[in-house]
């Protein structure tokens, strides 16, 4: 299977771009949202991070408290370390899972969305890399707009990943999604060309 790892920062346009493919017939594995299927229902990850974090992160309900955790880890370097020790290898494991039912079902193409494929070397799970690029402080606008966060809050959580404008330079291919969403999709189908030129896409929203 051909995978293209979509990355980008908190805010970028990431989900905005994998709708996008999705709704244009890509399969889209979406790294976010398995973590919140691990925090929610998962026993062996939240007994884990029970013991590591302690019962203040738990609700009554037994899922996660994700507001809190994220105040911890985003204020401890080793705190977050250790979340991502518990997370990741499960989210390589659901990864691996979720692209053997694509390929049981004869998909030979699917977009793997997720946020820190450069910080946690990743790249080689992947066939390409797309990068969704913005300025920094319109990251911090969109974000802020979006889920009403502190300034604070939001550069809490960007120091804890690599600059974009460092991104860039690693990416395959970059989307600049400062402008219009219209210019976004305009990028969208150019890079749809790419992907038809090399067979790996035969249907779509070519002009
Ligand atoms: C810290 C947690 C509890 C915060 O949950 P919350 O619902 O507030 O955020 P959500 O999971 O929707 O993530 C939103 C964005 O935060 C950023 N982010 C999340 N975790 C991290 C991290 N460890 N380092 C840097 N940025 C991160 C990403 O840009 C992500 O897209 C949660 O993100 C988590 O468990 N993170 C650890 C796993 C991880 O690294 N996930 C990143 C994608 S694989
Ligand atoms: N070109 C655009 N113009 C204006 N707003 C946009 C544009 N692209 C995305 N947005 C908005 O910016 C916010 C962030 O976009 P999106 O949720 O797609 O980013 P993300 O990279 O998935 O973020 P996160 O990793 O934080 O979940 C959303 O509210 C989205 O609707």
């Amino acid at each position: 299977m051909w995978l293209i790892g979509l990355t980008g920062g908190i805010g970028s346009g990431k989900s905005s771009v994998a709708r996008w493919l999705r709704e244009h017939g890509i399969p889209v594995l979406d790294a976010d949202a398995m973590v919140r299927r691990l925090l929610q229902g998962d026993a062996e990850t939240v007994t884990m991070i029970r013991q590591a974090f302690g019962p203040k992160v738990i609700a009554e309900d037994g899922q996660v408290e994700r507001r809190k955790l994220a105040r911890v880890v985003f204020a401890d370097v080793q705190a977050r370390e250790a979340l991502e020790g518990i997370v990741y290898p499960r989210i390589e494991r659901l990864r691996l899972e979720e692209m053997r039912t694509l390929e049981d079902c004869g998909h030979r193409l699917a977009i793997w969305d997720v946020p820190l494929l450069f910080e946690k070397n990743l790249r080689g799970n992947v066939q390409e890399t797309l990068l969704i690029w913005v300025p920094v402080e319109v990251q911090i606008e969109r974000v802020r707009r979006r889920d009403g966060w502190t300034r604070a809050d939001i550069l809490a959580r960007l120091a804890a990943q690599m600059p974009l404008d460092d991104k860039r330079k690693l990416a395959d291919v970059m989307i600049d999604n400062s402008g219009d969403w219209s210019e976004t999709e305009n990028q969208l189908v150019e890079y749809w060309r790419t992907l038809a030129e090399r067979g790996l896409v035969t249907t779509g929203p070519l002009p």
